[in-house]
């Protein structure tokens, strides 16, 4: 790529050595290299364009940024309004578009992306056709699996990633944060889904409006012959149909073209899903009524794109499941410990009544607070909590920079409000003391991860194993 291309796809028109070639574009000046554009992005942390001069020293070219630079540049500097855009824009353009090759399908909401993007995956899989996915859990890319950083990757890695795909479809998470930070300009999708929104993640966006503001974008990104699915039966989902009416959407819920009706919850989950007159039935081997919500965005969605109800219905019940959600274990009397990645107040109550449906005889509840997060969320995690278990161990989750003993004492003000729990900051000590009390009947459930290892030893600190996944597996296996 030449630099008069960038100058033309930034509108600059500042000219110069517009006939230089670009190696690559990169917003770590860390990973600069020889003939690269150097885009300084001002941070949450820190501000790229302090780093501007270790860009050049690594060789960078260009540099772009959207600060007045007191001293002029050895190499051309193009100043824009926003980096964050033009940096997703540039990448897409370095990739020649790559969205623009693949059917790309586009999810966001505050739960159910992961879950859902399985299905869809799965379901398409199916067909006998690829899909490749970019999420929370891994990214898969040509069939290969490989773990993630965020969510949704920054825009260098993103477009990259769509770039090297061969396959036909991708199934791509997108995060507000992701919206907020334009990790994805550039980007261009077929369907963009809305799961649904609750309150999360207002350390960073201080309020739900603005919360929901940032999820909306994701609209702003459909192809123009794109579409959007939408959960009707979420407030959010409600507000949101109202409020789009440049593109075309299709709703799901009740009172809308494809209805849930049915639904049973006890043993193996099913339900039908009415539409045009027609119903479908669907057995899931997913447990929760948040499940449902899921399987139903993911068959209207393979239902838009021409698969077959009947295929649809018959990829359900091969779903193998999503690692780390409502995943289960037993111990040697027969209780059922789930494993699950709840961490907001929806996804508890959801999780937990699921038991209270299979009428366990106890449930039991083992989570922590993730350090560095959303604060105002935790009093209404302790509540829905308290609201169906029958037990609560408060445990430590990710500091991420908080101090132990305060997040401790936080965790024992709160154990004051529901007599029932106790605080044991050793997570591994929590789940040994459940594991070998819990009876028959009794339904534990340890939240926060699913296969996605804590970051500080101490929770897991007498086992030395940092993945509560593997260390109930050995349970399970008795080793
Ligand atoms: C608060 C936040 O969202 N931060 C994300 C953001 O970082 P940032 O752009 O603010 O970066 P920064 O560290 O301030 O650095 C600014 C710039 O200086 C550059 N730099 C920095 C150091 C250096 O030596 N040289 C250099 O050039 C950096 O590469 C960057 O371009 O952009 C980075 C690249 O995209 C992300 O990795 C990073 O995610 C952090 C690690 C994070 O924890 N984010 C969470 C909150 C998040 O994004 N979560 C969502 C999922 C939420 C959910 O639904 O559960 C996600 O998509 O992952
Ligand atoms: N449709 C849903 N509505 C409410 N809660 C859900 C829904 N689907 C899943 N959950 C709960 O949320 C947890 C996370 O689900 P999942 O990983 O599918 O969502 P996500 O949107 O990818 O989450 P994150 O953004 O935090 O990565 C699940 O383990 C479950 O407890």
């Amino acid at each position: 790529m030449k630099l008069a291309e960038i100058f033309a796809i930034l509108g600059n028109r500042s000219g110069g050595i517009s006939d230089l070639s670009i190696n690559g574009i990169q917003s770590d000046s860390r990973k600069v290299k020889p003939g690269d554009v150097f885009v300084a992005v001002n941070g949450n942390v820190v501000d790229g364009h302090q780093y501007i001069a270790e860009a050049i020293e690594q060789g960078a070219a260009a540099v772009i940024g959207q600060q007045s630079l007191s001293s002029r540049l050895a190499i051309p500097y193009i100043k824009v309004d926003n980096s964050r855009e033009a940096l997703g824009k540039l990448v897409s353009h370095f990739y020649h578009y790559p969205s623009k090759k693949h059917i790309m399908i586009g999810i966001t909401g505050t739960n159910g992306k992961t879950t859902t993007s399985y299905l869809i995956k799965h379901i398409i899989e199916k067909t006998g056709r690829t899909c490749g996915l970019i999420g929370t859990v891994e990214n898969v890319i040509n069939e290969q699996s490989f773990s993630p950083s965020n969510t949704t990757p920054d825009a260098v890695l993103l477009q990259k990633l769509l770039h090297e795909s061969r396959d036909e479809f991708i199934i791509l998470e997108i995060s507000s944060h992701a919206l907020n930070q334009s990790r994805t300009e550039g980007l261009e999708l077929d369907f963009a889904l809305f799961t649904n929104l609750s309150h999360d993640h207002l350390d960073y966006h201080h309020n739900m409006e603005n919360y929901f503001s940032e999820k909306k974008k994701i609209f702003q990104l459909l192809k123009t012959t794109g579409e959007a699915v939408i959960n009707y039966d979420n407030e959010w989902g409600k507000v949101l149909s109202g409020e789009l009416t440049a593109i075309p959407f299709t709703l799901f819920g009740k009172d809308t073209e494809f209805e849930i009706k049915d639904v049973a919850l006890k043993g193996q989950t099913s339900f039908t899903i009415h539409h045009n007159g027609e119903a479908f039935s669907i057995q899931l081997p997913l447990q929760g009524i948040h499940n449902v919500y899921n399987a139903s965005m993911a068959f209207v969605t393979a239902y838009k794109m021409g698969i077959p109800p009947h295929n649809i219905s018959a990829a359900f019940r091969s779903f193998p499941g999503v690692p780390g959600r409502f995943e289960t274990f037993y111990n040697d009397k027969g209780a059922r410990f789930v494993i699950d990645y709840a961490h907001t107040k929806d996804a508890f109550e959801y999780c937990l009544q699921t038991a209270k449906y299979q009428h366990a005889k106890n449930i039991y509840h083992i989570f922590g607070f993730r350090g560095g997060r959303d604060h105002t969320k935790r009093k209404e995690m302790v509540a829905a909590s308290a609201k169906y278990s029958d037990g609560i161990i408060l445990t430590l989750d990710d500091l991420n920079g908080e101090a132990k003993e305060d997040v401790i004492l936080e965790l024992k003000k709160h154990r004051a409000s529901f007599p029932k729990s106790q605080v044991i900051p050793d997570r591994t000590i929590a789940i040994q003391t459940l594991w070998e009390a819990a009876r028959e009947g009794d339904w534990v459930f340890i939240t926060g991860k699913g296969p996605e290892e804590y970051k500080d030893d101490y929770q897991l600190g007498t086992s030395g194993d940092l993945d509560t996944l593997k260390f109930l597996k050995s349970k399970e296996a008795g080793t």
